[in-house]
């Protein structure tokens, strides 16, 4: 509330297109507990149907940013349409209604770092970021065995990379639309968005029904903490230290790798009960990208999350970033190792994941260290800006 300090609190909400957002935000309208609570909702369209519907709920609270996504192009506007709110001293808390293909951490970056118009923090108070999963739409993402129908029309960019950045950055999860997906499939599905995002407060809902406390009553959004907190990152800081859950982590091509899994032997979490594991390869070796990229096509397809760096001889100098979500992949130059020692290292989410599989196979990959070094010209670069490939 606009109290304690005297700026406003914000709650951004985040999730892909028709995961329940609206519904969400109807549902705070409604019951806002003792705040005066203004909306601000962002469509893709030029029309805002969602407006329409929550404007007849709200008192001349609701805040149209229409045509354009809040986390590029229209992150001025958000701020100056949150200034004219806060002047008008009429409210105590804003919800943000993100677009559904929106990234949280932009916006959350816009609102919590300095920048052309002043310094937000002065005004507001960034409380939570929530990301409204849609439990289906990531049990159809991410399991390909499943023959789901459509539940919604393909966005431009691939639904599971929306889903994954946006659980992987925000500190409140609704797992929403469990009525739609049976009971063990959801214990599943909710392992598995615990190993993208371990640190977020997670709700089970349907049509978004949670206590309204538990989305607005945030007291800080903690940028950094969040930004360290996915998944890959936290298995890839653990690779490096021997701890979580490693199972492929050797130096070079053919010595042992590290197969231990490094269990909480106090009893199994909730992601190894549901056969959920992280697994990290490390090698210093550096791979032959041509056969990385034919290996990317044609891999382990109960992989939910992949993410990390890649070594690839055609590009010594290079850091290649590598991210996939479900069927899509995405890798290409990042910047340059510099001082770092070249090193691959890759983190990959999934169930039931063939580890062993997985390792070979990447180790086949690797350069022939005894090979006359490849040619280093950019014909020969399979990754010389990002590519994408799908699976
Ligand atoms: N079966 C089921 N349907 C739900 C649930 N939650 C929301 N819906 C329905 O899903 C549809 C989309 O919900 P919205 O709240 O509009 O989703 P949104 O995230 O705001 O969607 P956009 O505004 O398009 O990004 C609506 O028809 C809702 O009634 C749920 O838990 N179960």
């Amino acid at each position: 509330m606009n109290d304690g300090d005297g700026r406003l609190p914000i709650t951004l909400l985040c999730g892909p297109l028709g995961a329940g957002k609206t519904t969400l935000v109807n549902r705070l309208v409604a019951d806002p507990g003792d705040r005066r609570l203004a909306v601000v909702l962002n469509d893709m369209g030029e029309v805002n149907v969602d407006a329409a519907t929550v404007e007849r709920e709200t008192d001349d609270g609701v805040v149209d940013l229409s045509n354009g996504c809040i986390c590029c192009r229209l992150g001025d506007d958000l701020v100056a349409e949150l200034t004219a709110l806060a002047d008008r001293r009429e409210f105590d808390h804003v919800v943000i209604e993100a677009s559904g293909i929106s990234e949280p951490l932009p916006i959350a970056r816009t609102l919590t770092t300095p920048g052309e118009s002043g310094d937000p923090t002065e005004r507001f108070r960034l409380a939570s970021v929530v990301s409204v999963v849609d439990a289906y739409g990531f049990w159809k993402a991410f399991d390909p065995e499943t023959g789901l129908p459509e539940a919604a029309p393909e966005p431009d960019r691939p639904l599971a990379e929306v889903m994954v950045d946006q659980i992987e950055f925000c500190d409140v999860i609704l797992l929403n639309k469990c009525d739609m997906v049976p009971d063990d499939v959801l214990d599943d599905v909710e392992a598995a968005v615990r190993e993208l995002q371990p640190r977020a407060r997670l709700h089970r809902t349907v049509e978004s029904d949670v206590p309204t406390e538990a989305v607005l009553g945030g007291e800080e959004f903690d940028f950094d903490e969040t930004r360290r907190a996915p998944g890959w990152k936290r298995a890839l800081a653990a690779g490096r230290g021997g701890g979580g859950q490693v199972v492929a982590q050797g130096g070079e091509a053919g010595h042992d790798a590290d197969h231990g899994h490094d269990h909480d032997h106090e009893g199994l979490s909730a992601a190894e009960a549901h056969g959920v594991e992280s697994i990290v390869y490390e090698r210093s070796l550096p791979f032959d990208a041509d056969r990385l990229a034919d290996w990317l096509t044609d891999w382990d397809g109960r992989v939910v999350r992949a993410k990390g760096f890649v070594y690839a001889a055609s590009r010594p100098e290079t850091v290649l970033g590598l991210s996939q979500a479900g069927p899509s992949i995405r890798i290409g130059p990042i910047g340059e190792w510099g001082e770092d020692e070249p090193r691959t290292r890759l983190v990959f989410i999934g169930r039931d994941l063939d580890d062993g599989s997985i390792e070979a196979g990447l180790d086949e990959c690797l350069a022939d260290p005894t090979a006359p070094d490849p040619p280093a010209t950019p014909e020969a670069d399979p990754f010389p800006i990002e590519r994408r490939i799908d699976r």
